[in-house]
């Protein structure tokens, strides 16, 4: 489902000067590759810096690789036009980010259904759908209505990760997914994940909570080997 093969990054730092008087250029990634099947969680590891950030958002689009090809389903997100991978963003891939970013005063009930009111689904059926969530998730009913922005740092995570799996999305991008939760809610977000496997989503996340990536995750890849400098 995801299948990303002799992929190559560098950053150009335009307001400092690399060796030819030019922004500098910083190489950190060349070779990349991953596979990952449907119904298969894989977890980017390596150390600080190695690159696991920068990996998810060539996946995402977010950042243009240099070289490589990153196939999502059949599309290469490295060549792909601006409305491809819009449309890729919203049928095919998902992505829970660590922070919630949204449009202030739009209600948390909203927020969550967004994404499956774009996909067409009726609005009631939606509405029921993020409730549902929202619910599993501990999200108290009383702050469905208010906008996230004023909610707690914990509170916030577990709406983004309402909204990433508001929709069954065939592809799925989690970063530390369980990063700020209690142990109950770290529960309930495992289910989450463990269910989204059992659907056949091929899954990428970035697990700092070690128990937790081993209990979903089936294999882990070390960007390591794709960091010009670091690698073996
Ligand atoms: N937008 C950017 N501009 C310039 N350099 C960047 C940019 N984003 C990332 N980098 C560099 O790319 C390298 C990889 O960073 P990345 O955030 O992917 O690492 P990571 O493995 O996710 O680290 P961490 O575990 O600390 O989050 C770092 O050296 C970083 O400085």
């Amino acid at each position: 489902m995801i299948r990303v093969t002799g992929l190559g990054k560098s950053f150009t730092l335009h307001n400092q000067p690399g060796r030819d008087g030019q922004g500098a250029v910083i190489p950190v990634m060349a070779g990349g590759h991953l596979d990952v099947a449907p119904g298969e969680c894989v977890a980017l590891v390596g150390a600080s810096g190695a690159g696991k950030s920068t990996l998810m958002r060539m996946i995402y689009g977010n950042y243009l690789a240099q070289a490589g090809s990153i196939m999502v389903g059949d599309l290469d997100v490295a060549r792909a036009e601006p409305r491809q991978i819009i449309a890729l963003r919203r049928e095919v891939l998902g992505y829970v980010s660590q922070f919630l970013r949204v449009v202030p005063r739009v209600p948390t009930v909203d927020v969550v259904a967004e994404p499956l009111l774009t996909l067409g689904v009726d609005a009631a059926e939606a509405r029921a759908r993020a409730e549902g969530l929202l619910a599993r998730l501990n999200i108290p009913q009383r702050l469905w209505g208010l906008s996230p922005t004023t909610f707690s740092g914990g509170e916030q995570q577990r709406v983004n990760i309402a909204r990433g799996f508001a929709h069954d999305y065939p592809a799925l991008l989690l970063d530390e997914p369980t990063a700020s939760l209690d142990a109950t809610n770290r529960e309930v977000v495992l289910g989450l994940i463990e269910g989204a496997k059992a659907r056949g989503a091929a899954i990428v996340g970035i697990f700092h909570d070690e128990a937790a990536r081993d209990r979903v995750c089936d294999r882990v890849v070390d960007v390591t080997a794709f960091t010009p400098g670091l690698a073996a």
